[in-house]
C-alpha cells in the first residue's frame, strides 16, 4: 500500500519524527540524500521497520506516497529547503502539501508561500519545538499556512504531539510565515531563559563561590515552584553531572562558548524590525556573541583583573538563595512579557490574528521552555486579558511588583561586584523604562532637532516643531 506521508531529510529531528510518525501507526516513506541513511533507520527499528518504507530515489518516494501527498521536509533552514521544493514540484500534484519543519526564517516561509500560490500545491511552515527526545516522543508543534489545510493535518499531527492534561501541543496559528515565525520567538525566548539562568549560576559561582553540587541542589529545589521548567531541571542536571573520567564536575570542564545557529538572532532582529523593546533577548544573543569571544576576553582579563574575586555582598544563606530565586522569577516575566509583545506585534503587522493564549497552551508540554509558569500567561489570555503588554495584567503586575526589590537587590551587587548580567538588568532596566510615565527621550528629541532638524512635538500644544537652536 501507500504510505500516509512521507519524511524527507533524515538528519536527527527528521529521523525522530519519521519514528514518531511510524509509532502512532502511520506508514512513513523516507528519503534522504545520502539514500541508505534511511534503510539503516528501518533497520535500526526493528519494531517499527512494518511501517518505515525508505525510498531510493525521489521519484519512488513521490511514487510511494497515497494521494494527495503530505511530505515534511526536514533539511537545513535555507538554499536545502528551495532545492527540494524544486526537485518535488514537477512530481506533485494539486491538493499535495509541502512541510517544512526545520528551523525556518519565516521570511522564507512566506515567499515560498507566495511562489507556490495558485500551483494548487499547499506550503506549510511548521516549528517543532523539543530536541531529538521531543520529536522522537511528542513535541511542540507550531502550524502556519493556508487554514483549509489544518484538517488534514491534525490527524497526523495531533498523535505524534506532546500531550498536555491529554490535549495535543500543537495548533494552527495563522497563514503563511506564522508558525515559523511563533517559534523563531520561542527560541529567542529560550534564548533569555538560558542566558539568566546562567547569569544566576555565575552569581553562586563567582559571587559566592558555590560549588556546582550544591548549585544542582539550588535548581532542584526551585523547580518545585514558580520556576519549574524544562531549562531551570536540565540545569540541575547538568551541574551534578560528573566527568565519567576525572570525577570532576562536568561543567567545569565545558569550554565557555555558546554557540547559536540563528533563531536567537532572528527574534532579535524582527522585534526590532515591528518596534518592540526585547531587550532580554537582545542580550542574550550579544552575551553569546561575546561569549564565543574567548581569546580577547582572556587578553582583556589580563588587561583589566576582574573585579568578581574582590568579594560580593551575595549570601548563601536560605535568604541569599530566595533572593536569587526571586530575581530569576521576576526577570523570567519581563523576558516572557517581551516575547509576547513580539507575537503581539507581528500578529498585528501581518494579520495572523495569533492565539496568544493558545500559544502558551502548547508550549506547556514538549518544547524546550515548557513550564509551569505558561499556565499563567495561558490564563492571562483565556481570561480576555487584552493587555497590550503582560506587564499590565493585573496577576503579572502583582508578581512583579513583589519580585522587583530582589531583582533590583541581585542586579545591584552583581554589578557592583563586577559578575556580569546582561539579561537580568536588561529585564529590571527594561521594567523601570517600561513603567515611567516621564522618560528622557525629549532630550534625544533635542539633540536630534539640532544636529538633523528632525522636529519635536512639544507637551503643551499640538504639531510638530522646529526650533532655532544656538549654533554650536
Ligand atoms: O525548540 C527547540 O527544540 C530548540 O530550540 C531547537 O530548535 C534547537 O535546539 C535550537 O535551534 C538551538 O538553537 P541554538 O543552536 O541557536 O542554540
Amino acid at each position: 500500500g501507500k504510505a500516509d506521508l512521507g519524511v524527507l531529510g533524515l538528519g536527527t529531528m527528521g529521523a525522530m519524527l519519521a519514528l514518531n510518525f511510524a509509532e502512532k501507526g502511520f506508514d512513513v516513506a523516507l528519503f534522504n540524500r545520502t539514500v541508505e541513511k534511511a534503510a539503516r533507520l528501518r533497520d535500526d527499528t526493528p519494531d517499527l521497520a512494518g511501517r518505515l518504507h525508505p525510498q531510493a530515489s525521489l521519484e519512488d518516494f513521490v511514487a510511494g506516497l497515497a494521494t494527495p501527498r503530505v511530505i515534511v521536509l526536514m533539511v537545513n533552514a535555507g538554499t536545502a529547503v528551495d532545492d527540494q521544493i524544486d526537485a518535488l514540484l514537477p512530481m506533485l500534484a494539486r491538493g499535495d502539501i509541502v512541510i517544512d519543519a526545520g528551523n525556518t526564517d519565516f521570511n522564507d516561509t512566506r515567499a515560498r508561500n507566495a511562489r507556490l500560490e495558485g500551483t494548487g500545491i499547499h506550503f506549510v511552515g511548521m516549528g517543532v519545538s523539543g530536541g531529538e527526545l521531543g520529536a522522537r516522543h511528542g513535541p511542540s508543534i507550531m502550524v502556519g499556512g493556508d487554514e483549509d489545510v489544518w484538517a488534514r493535518l491534525r490527524p497526523l499531527l495531533e498523535p505524534i504531539s506532546a500531550k498536555f492534561d491529554g490535549s495535543p501541543c500543537v495548533a494552527w496559528l495563522g497563514t503563511d510565515g506564522a508558525g515559523h515565525f511563533v517559534k523563531t520567538i520561542h527560541n529567542g525566548i529560550e534564548y533569555a531563559d538560558m542566558q539568566m539562568i546562567a547569569e544566576i549560576y555565575g552569581i553562586m559561582r563567582d559571587g559566592l563561590g558555590l560549588a556546582p553540587a550544591r548549585m544542582a541542589e539550588v535548581f532542584a529545589d526551585w523547580n518545585t515552584r514558580g520556576l519549574a521548567s524544562y531549562l531551570v531541571e536540565i540545569s540541575a542536571v547538568v551541574l551534578a553531572e560528573a566527568d565519567p573520567e576525572t570525577g570532576a564536575p562536568l561543567v567545569d570542564l565545558i569550554v565557555d562558548e555558546a554557540g547559536q545557529k540563528g533563531t536567537g538572532r532572528w527574534s532579535a532582529i524582527e522585534a526590532q524590525k515591528l518596534g518592540v523593546g526585547a531587550t532580554t533577548l537582545e542580550a542574550a544573543v550579544s552575551a553569546r556573541i561575546i561569549s564565543s569571544q574567548r581569546g580577547q576576553r582572556a587578553e582583556a582579563a589580563t588587561a583589566f583583573g576582574s573585579l568578581a574575586l574582590a568579594g560580593s555582598d551575595f549570601s548563601a544563606d536560605a535568604a541569599g538563595i530566595a533572593e536569587l530565586e526571586s530575581a530569576l522569577e521576576t526577570a523570567k516575566i519581563i523576558a516572557y512579557a517581551q516575547g509576547y509583545a513580539i507575537l503581539s506585534a507581528a500578529s498585528a503587522e501581518f494579520g495572523w490574528n495569533l492565539p496568544l493564549g493558545e500559544i502558551a497552551r502548547i508550549w506547556r508540554a514538549g518544547c524546550i521552555i515548557r513550564s509551569g509558569f505558561l499556565r499563567d500567561i495561558m490564563t492571562a489570555y483565556e481570561s480576555g486579558g487584552e493587555e497590550a503588554n503582560l506587564l499590565l495584567n493585573p496577576a503579572f503586575a502583582r508578581r512583579v511588583e513583589t519580585g522587583q526589590a530582589a531583582l533590583r537587590a541581585v542586579v545591584a551587587k552583581a554589578v557592583l561586584a563586577g559578575i556580569p548580567v546582561p539579561a537580568l538588568s536588561a529585564a529590571l532596566a527594561y521594567f523601570d523604562d517600561y513603567r515611567r510615565a516621564h522618560g528622557t527621550a525629549n532630550l534625544i528629541q533635542g539633540q536630534r532637532d539640532l544636529f538633523g532638524a528632525h522636529t519635536f512635538k512639544r507637551l503643551d500644544r499640538d504639531g510638530v516643531f522646529h526650533h532655532q537652536w544656538p549654533a554650536v
